[in-house]
């Protein structure tokens, strides 16, 4: 079946893993703190923080421990849906005030405009919040590629390891799960995936091979008609 619909993973695929790590995750450290204790009482943040509440076990935990909870979490990259969510949050900031512009590699900018050129409906699948690869997509040192895409996964549609997650994204595009093509540098994504009967393709950007799945090191070397 020829493939209709492209899904592709953010960190490690689209974006520098070192964009994440040395520059997002060290701004949210850095403002999480203050962002919290000033926003705290609006509907959106207080909705996140008692998530972070029941997601730890500690239903009593005051805001302090709460911001100590989630830099534990920012710390051993927990994958949490609620430090996602603020995590937008404090990055939208960044953004907004020019201190942060999203990095995507050059061979994905040129393949995912040739891939929306040529018909095929481009999604996102990331950990990050919905919000948050609005961001980095939206405000990307290429400028603003969001109107390459037709839709944002995160997980709220479940977890990127997981079988039915793959399933209910394929189910929500409206593509039958043979027709999409994921794009991941995560073993156990690439493994979930096409367990949902996705083809997939691994990014190893540093030319490694991931597991037994076709790996190549650039969006350069990608032909959705191959699949
Ligand atoms: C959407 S940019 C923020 C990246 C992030 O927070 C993250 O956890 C990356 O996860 P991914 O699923 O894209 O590897
Ligand atoms: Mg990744």
């Amino acid at each position: 079946m020829p493939i209709k619909a492209i899904l592709t993973d953010i960190e490690g695929t689209t974006s520098a893993v070192s964009f994440v790590f040395d520059v997002l995750f060290p701004y949210a450290r850095e403002h999480l703190p203050a962002y919290i204790r000033s926003h705290a009482s609006e509907p959106a943040v207080a909705a996140q923080l008692e998530a972070v509440r029941g997601e730890s076990g500690e239903a009593d935990a005051d805001i302090e421990r709460v911001i100590e909870i989630l830099l534990g979490w920012i710390a051993s990259d927990r994958k949490v849906t609620s430090l996602k969510a603020l995590q937008g949050m404090v990055w939208a900031q960044g953004y907004r005030a020019g201190q942060l512009k999203g990095h995507v590699y050059p061979d994905a900018v040129a393949a995912l405009r040739e891939w929306k050129g040529q018909g095929y409906a481009l999604y996102v699948y990331s950990s990050g919040s919905i919000q948050a690869q609005q961001l980095i997509f939206g405000c990307s040192e290429a400028g603003d590629l969001t109107p390459l895409f037709s839709g944002y996964f995160d997980t709220t549609s479940g977890h990127k390891r997981e079988v039915a997650s793959y399933q209910r994204i394929a189910e929500a595009i409206g593509v039958p799960a043979v027709e999409v093509l994921f794009l991941s540098d995560v073993v156990e994504e690439l493994d979930a995936a096409q367990q949902a009967g996705m083809c997939v393709c691994g990014l190893g950007r540093d030319g490694g091979v991931l597991g037994k799945h076709e790996t190549v090191a650039s969006f350069a070397q990608i032909d959705p008609r191959r699949y």
